[in-house]
């Protein structure tokens, strides 16, 4: 089945900076994608160029087969989104506002606007204007402009930056609800928490270029196999630990022991600790959270910042 998004190679550079750094991307239809990464990574700059908004440097992008340098509007046929803030007249009512945007998209649109006030939840205040809404209702009026051109494939630039926390609830319930509905959607966002609340699949992004791309649930299980630990002497245990077959990356700090290794080598572990006197006070496996795997990508790992009490 044709990608609903398929780039390879995109380079956008701003004099000396390279914002986005030769990204290949691939988002199938379905997927609730997320672009993760910190500010300045390059996220807007990637939806701009793939919205057709800006040319890349390098590489190209296609959207359903069909990249928007090459066939132009036509390309963007099923596709919706906007990349910062979405704009309106401020003293028109959000129902004249999406009038405008049917007008401009022409074809059936307009029939649309009922569905999409209602789907973002603005019916009731489709006649009070732009002006007096809250940053989450205007996101939301955004979202229902993009939904009257009925499309396939939305795009969506950091939905819940600035939001309160109950506008960011009702923007991530929209988004679940479009979901879905089958809707395949790319979001960018710096919050880990969203993506792992939104997302089946996800990249990640640091300083313009892509250090994980895939399905997420993937990315957390890599994390499996690792271990808390917690004993009588820790100084004692991680060198033990140290020494034991089979288990690998032993950390010591002051919340005790970190290490790596399956069950028998943990097994063993525990019966070399019993041997030498030392007993259990803890023995936890710990699956790394979307945001500990993500400063490990992109800043190095959270556990080799830790005070090392004992030498490596
Ligand atoms: N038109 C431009 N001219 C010069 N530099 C730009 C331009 N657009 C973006 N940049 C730079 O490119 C880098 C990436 O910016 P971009 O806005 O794509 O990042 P971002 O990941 O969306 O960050 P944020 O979350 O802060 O919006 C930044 O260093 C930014 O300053």
């Amino acid at each position: 089945m044709t990608a609903a998004i398929e780039a390879r190679g995109l380079v956008k550079r701003y004099g000396e900076l390279t914002a986005v750094d030769h990204v290949d991307l691939t988002v199938r239809s379905g997927d609730v994608y997320g672009y993760l990464g910190p500010n300045g990574a390059g996220k807007t700059t990637s939806l701009r160029m793939l919205l057709g908004l800006i040319r890349p440097d390098e590489g190209s992008a296609k959207l359903f087969g069909r990249d928007p340098l090459v066939e132009g509007a036509a390309a963007l046929d099923g596709v919706a989104g906007f990349v910062e803030a979405p704009r309106f007249y401020p003293y028109m009512s959000a129902r004249k506002n999406l009038e405008l945007v049917a007008a401009l998209d022409g074809g059936d649109a307009k029939d649309r606007i009922e569905d999409a006030l209602a789907t973002v939840d603005l019916t009731g205040r489709q006649h009070d204007k732009v002006r007096g809404f809250s940053h989450g209702m205007k996101q939301r009026l955004g979202i229902a402009g993009a939904l009257l051109r009925d499309p396939k494939l939305l795009l969506l630039d950091e939905p819940t930056t600035g939001l309160d926390p109950a506008g960011m609830r009702d923007m991530r319930a929209l988004v679940h609800r479009l979901a879905e509905d089958g809707l395949t959607v790319l979001l960018s966002s710096h919050l880990m928490s969203e993506v792992e609340d939104l997302c089946d699949r996800v990249a990640i992004v640091s300083r313009g270029r892509v250090v994980y791309e895939g399905a997420l649930d993937e990315l957390i299980a890599t994390t499996a196999g690792r271990y808390d630990l917690r004993t009588t002497d820790d100084a004692e245990a991680a060198m033990i630990a140290r020494r034991a077959p089979g288990v690998r990356g032993v950390t010591l700090s002051n919340a005790g022991i970190s290490l790596e290794g399956d069950e028998t080598a943990v097994a063993h572990l525990s019966l070399d600790l019993a041997q030498a006197g030392i007993g259990l006070r803890a023995l936890v496996p710990r699956t790394a959270t979307l945001e500990e795997l993500f400063f490990r990508m992109t800043e190095g790992s959270a556990d080799a910042e830790a005070p090392a009490l004992v030498p490596a």
